[in-house]
């Protein structure tokens, strides 16, 4: 073992101990740490001043209390939290997850993806992500307004256009980034960029909510381009019935596959004739209700209970949309025994470590989430552009930049792995196409 992989080892003991019980964090440094070996043999200044030890440890992290009133006058507290991990390249930005399941270590994985993520998109934005533990399933509009009040209360003393830009995520689309924008501008008095995916009539660009899951089959079609296939003909499974997953049914379809489940947090639906998009985006986007209320329109599609079977479904290619570490070891066994393959992921890291480790041993095209998905935040900086500037683009134009910044980061990736001797490994070429510009303006700007 070189000196400098040791040191790494080390370095990744050191990151488990000094945030213990965080097993999403640590996963997340855990793949980049392995992907940089050859990058940091190279050159090893990268160890010696400080880049590497700087890197695993955010800049900054914010916790808060969110105290906030519900409809019957009861009192609820939420925690509340903002990452602020590496501005080498730009002002922070990443997104802003309400659910249950969120506490410091999500949010501090979320935040260190999106370092990488970010710098691959080729635009000036730095990493960062933020979120509360308060479930908006169930409440109303008025009582998700209050804790969107609440937490931008606290929140505005820490972000601003050119410091810390916040969007959406899981939990959070146009309803609840408006609450928080028009909270900060009221805090504030300053009508500003300062959190991307607004609505149209105050700020936002044309073809944000579509960018993620379209920029993800652009991805996705590069890739299989490179391979001799396409979505031509293809039955795809997505996961998640979100933001994400419901625009790339879209993409995928207009590519001329067929999509065939859709899933949420209670199960999944199968629909051989084809997912009918209209319906989910009525049953989600208006409706808000569960997937299950699929089949009681289209009662020739099969719902079932527990959302881990969506990867039993035969497929061609998979795109897991949903949430972290959602396709399993035994989920990618059933993709490959299904003669799937490939798989790009929607979601933020929605493989387990040894689901990619399988997949990829089986032959498979895997896309990871840090460059697959990176269409939603390379919009984001569109967005910010925009707002900048005064002016808004149109949607076409809009989108064939992000089609434009897709192709040229699949290439960067695949190009970085033949380069550091891994021909193909879109893992490996992701996380050090990434890291080599945030490395080496931390570099240039010395010990900070
Ligand atoms: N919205 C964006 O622009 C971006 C989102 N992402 C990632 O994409 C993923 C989905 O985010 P969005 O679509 O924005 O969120 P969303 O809140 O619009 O949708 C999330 C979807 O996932 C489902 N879900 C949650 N937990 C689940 C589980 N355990 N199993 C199955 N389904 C589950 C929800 O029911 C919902 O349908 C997340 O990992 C997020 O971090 C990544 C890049 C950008
Ligand atoms: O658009 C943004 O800034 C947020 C995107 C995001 O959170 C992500 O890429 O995971």
């Amino acid at each position: 073992m070189s000196i400098q992989n040791e040191y790494l080892s080390g370095l990744m003991e050191r990151v488990v101990r000094r945030n213990p019980a965080e097993p999403e964090f640590h996963q997340a440094v855990q793949e980049v740490l392995t992907s940089l070996v050859p990058v940091v043999e190279a050159k090893p200044e990268y160890i010696k001043e400080g880049v590497m030890d700087c890197l695993v440890e955010p800049e900054r992290i914010i916790k808060f209390r969110v105290p906030w009133e519900d409809d019957q006058g009861n009192i609820h507290v939420n925690r509340g939290f903002r990452v602020q991990f590496n501005s080498a390249i730009g002002p922070y930005k990443g997104g802003l997850r309400f659910h249950p399941s969120v506490y410091e270590g999500i949010i501090k994985f979320l935040g260190f993806e999106q370092i990488f993520k970010n710098s691959l998109t080729g635009l000036p934005i730095g990493g960062g992500k933020g979120g509360s533990d308060f479930d908006p399933k169930g409440k109303s509009d008025a009582e998700v307004m209050r804790f969107c009040q609440s937490f931008m209360t606290e929140l505005f003393k820490y972000i601003g256009p050119d410091t810390d830009v916040p969007a959406g995520d899981i939990g959070v689309g146009a309803r609840e980034i408006g609450y928080l924008f028009g909270q900060y501008k009221r805090l504030r008095n300053e009508f500003t960029g300062v959190l991307t995916g607004k609505g149209l009539s105050y700020g936002g660009s044309l073809a944000r909510t579509e960018a993620t899951g379209y920029g993800l089959c652009y991805f996705a079609d590069n890739m299989l381009k490179d391979a001799g296939r396409s979505f031509e003909g293809a039955k795809v499974a997505i996961s998640g019935s979100g933001n994400v997953a419901i625009y790339a049914c879209e993409k995928a379809t207009a590519l001329g596959a067929k999509v065939v489940t859709m899933s949420d947090s209670n199960g999944f639906v199968h629909d051989p004739n084809g997912i009918d998009l209209a319906l989910v985006k009525q049953l989600k986007e208006v409706e808000r209700k569960r997937i299950r209320e699929y089949v009681t329109v289209r009662p020739e599609a099969e719902y079932h209970e527990g959302c881990s079977g969506v990867w039993q479904v035969p497929c061609d290619i998979a795109l897991p949309c949903a949430t972290q570490n959602e396709l399993d070891l035994s989920a990618a066994k059933a993709l490959i025994q299904n003669g799937c393959f490939a798989v790009a992921e929607g979601a933020n890291m929605p493989c387990t470590p040894d689901a990619v480790e399988a997949l990829q041993a089986a032959g498979l095209l895997f896309a990871p989430a840090k460059a697959a998905n990176a269409g939603g935040v390379a919009t984001s900086a569109l967005e910010m552009s925009q707002n900048s500037m005064r002016m808004s683009w149109s949607f076409e134009e809009v989108d064939s930049h992000l089609k434009d910044i897709m192709t040229n980061l699949y290439h960067n990736a695949a190009g970085a792995a033949a380069q550091y001797g891994k021909p193909g490994d879109l893992v490996a070429g992701a996380n050090i196409a990434g890291f080599l510009k945030v490395a080496d303006a931390m570099l240039a700007y010395g010990l900070v």
